[in-house]
């Protein structure tokens, strides 16, 4: 079982109160949504040890980082955040602001090496971050974050002001940085590609309290099998699918299926403009609005539209997805 982030803080600032209880699993990425001014980054900071008028319990796993006698100060947290702008030392090169952020941990040259190689940091090294384009100084900030070896990584809205060429650059490193080096993280992002693409489950917030459980995608693996002027081939279950991915694309993807991102009939689709359509086959109707599909060799938790008949189990369905982010996973 996944260790836990839990928590129960209150804080009061002019015209704002933040009163949240919560039970985070330590494992994927969490993200943390809600409308402007709802108390994301305020959360964050709280978790971080950086708001010191926050009062209330922050354990991580087994850890207290805060209750009524121990305020654990933020460089003692294992919180590695990363900021909406990258803050850099502008001073120092690329590898010696890497170096900055292992030094303090006696970090080992071996790991510095893995995070320059996941995110694709060696052409970097020398150079100073006034050099640097957005994208690069977002990575730069992200492997300095993870050279002091965290246990859980806070990005707040790490891909602000970044065009959609720079977003699909920077996401693969994001999920290596997670995923790829098992970093659970919470992600502070009002971005729906963002969230559907990189989150495994989504806190909502309004008004500093709790507003819900949103619902994350359905993942499907796919492979690349080749590409073509559009983009790249890709093979989910029995379809094929082209995707406008990099010609460097990575061979393995998941493709995250939002809930309104495809529609499941009881007969093969006519033609439109779905992305591609499988065959699946009703499982399980476990009674909670889902019902379980058969899905390109995956069971999936399918939400079912309210007052359609669900066929018996054994039935075979067509699930035509409408909608993919794509998400690389090695
Ligand atoms: N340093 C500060 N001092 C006083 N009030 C602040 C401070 N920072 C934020 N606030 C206020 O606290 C509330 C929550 O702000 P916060 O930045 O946490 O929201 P958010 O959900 O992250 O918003 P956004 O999506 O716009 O970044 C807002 O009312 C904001 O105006």
């Amino acid at each position: 079982m996944a260790e836990v982030l839990s928590f129960d803080l209150s804080l009061r600032r002019d015209g704002f109160a933040l009163s949240l209880t919560e039970r985070i699993p330590l494992d994927g990425v969490t993200a943390v949504t809600g409308p402007s001014g709802a108390g994301k980054t305020t959360l964050l900071r709280c978790l971080a040890g950086l708001e010191r008028g926050a009062s209330g319990s922050v354990r991580l796993g087994d850890d207290v980082l805060q209750d009524e006698t121990r305020f654990v100060p933020p460089h003692a947290r294992g919180v590695g955040y990363v900021f909406q702008e990258a803050r850099l030392f502008p001073h120092m090169s690329v590898a010696r602001n890497l170096a900055y952020g292992a030094r303090r941990r006696g970090v080992a040259q071996e790991r510095i090496e893995e995070i320059v190689r996941l995110l694709d940091l060696a052409p970097l090294l020398d150079r100073r971050p006034g050099g640097l384009s957005g994208g690069e100084s977002r990575r730069v900030a992200l492997g300095r974050v993870l050279a002091s070896q965290p246990r859980v990584l806070f990005l707040d809205e790490p891909m602000t002001g970044l065009d959609s060429a720079r977003k699909a650059e920077i996401m693969p490193h994001i999920v290596r940085a997670t995923h790829g080096l098992g970093l659970p993280a919470l992600l502070v992002s009002h971005a729906e590609d963002e969230i559907q693409t990189l989150a495994d489950r989504v806190l909502k917030i309004e008004e500093g309290g709790h507003a819900g459980w949103g619902r994350v995608p359905v993942r499907l693996p796919a492979r690349v099998v080749e590409h073509c002027d559009h983009g790249a081939v890709l093979v989910v279950g029995e379809a094929r699918l082209i995707l406008p991915l990099p010609a460097s694309a990575e061979r393995n993807w998941a493709l995250a299926v939002p809930p309104d991102g495809a529609l499941v009939s009881t007969g093969p689709p006519g033609p439109g403009n779905a992305l591609a359509s499988l065959q699946a086959r009703v499982g399980a109707v476990p009674g909670d609005g889902t019902v379980a599909l058969e899905v390109a060799g995956h069971t999936v938790a399918w939400p079912w539209p309210e007052g359609r008949i669900v066929p018996p189990p054994g039935s075979d369905v067509w699930f035509t997805i409408l909608k993919v982010y794509p998400r690389p996973t090695g």
